[in-house]
């Protein structure tokens, strides 16, 4: 593709793409589905917000996504291989739809947040035996 994400509408094209992939994929999208029964008519919405704070920096997002994922890995564990599958899934729709500076932005971000989730989830350096203080936020 030769255009960059631009708009909101931009962005609920990737994020709808994205999750059409995760909800068919044989490693995570159980996880979502059966675990998780995520409610995607509220979850997509609160993603395209995510989405535009972090892309374009407008104020739309509010939540905490460490906690959220924090509780979901005490449900399930969620290891280095969803990860990398949620990357993979997530730089595809990018790749599929959009290039430029805010795709490739889009590609960083989530490498990177995807990154510190699996090292906080996993312990971190704050996290070890006799430590009473867990990160919990971004
Ligand atoms: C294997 C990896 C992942 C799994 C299984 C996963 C799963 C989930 C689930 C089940 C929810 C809750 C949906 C709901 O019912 O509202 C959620 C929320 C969310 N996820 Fe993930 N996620 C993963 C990775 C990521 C990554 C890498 C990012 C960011 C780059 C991300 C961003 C978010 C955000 C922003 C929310 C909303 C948080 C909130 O409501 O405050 N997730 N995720």
């Amino acid at each position: 593709m030769e255009r960059d994400i631009e708009s909101r509408q931009d962005i609920e094209l990737l994020v709808n793409t994205f999750y059409a992939k995760v909800k068919e994929d044989d490693l995570i999208g159980y996880i979502f589905e059966d675990i998780a029964k995520v409610n995607w008519d509220l979850h997509l919405p609160k993603m395209y917000d995510f989405w535009e704070t972090i892309l374009f920096g407008q104020k739309g997002f509010k939540g905490n996504p460490m906690e959220v994922h924090f509780k979901l890995n005490m449900i399930h564990p969620l290891e280095a291989e969803h990860f990398d599958r949620w990357k993979e899934l997530f730089n595809e729709s990018v790749d599929e739809l959009f290039s430029g500076p805010f795709a490739t932005l889009a590609k960083q971000k989530a490498e990177s947040i995807a990154g510190l989730m699996l090292f906080k989830m996993k312990g971190g350096i704050l996290n070890r035996p006799g430590s009473s203080s867990r990160p919990d936020k971004l």
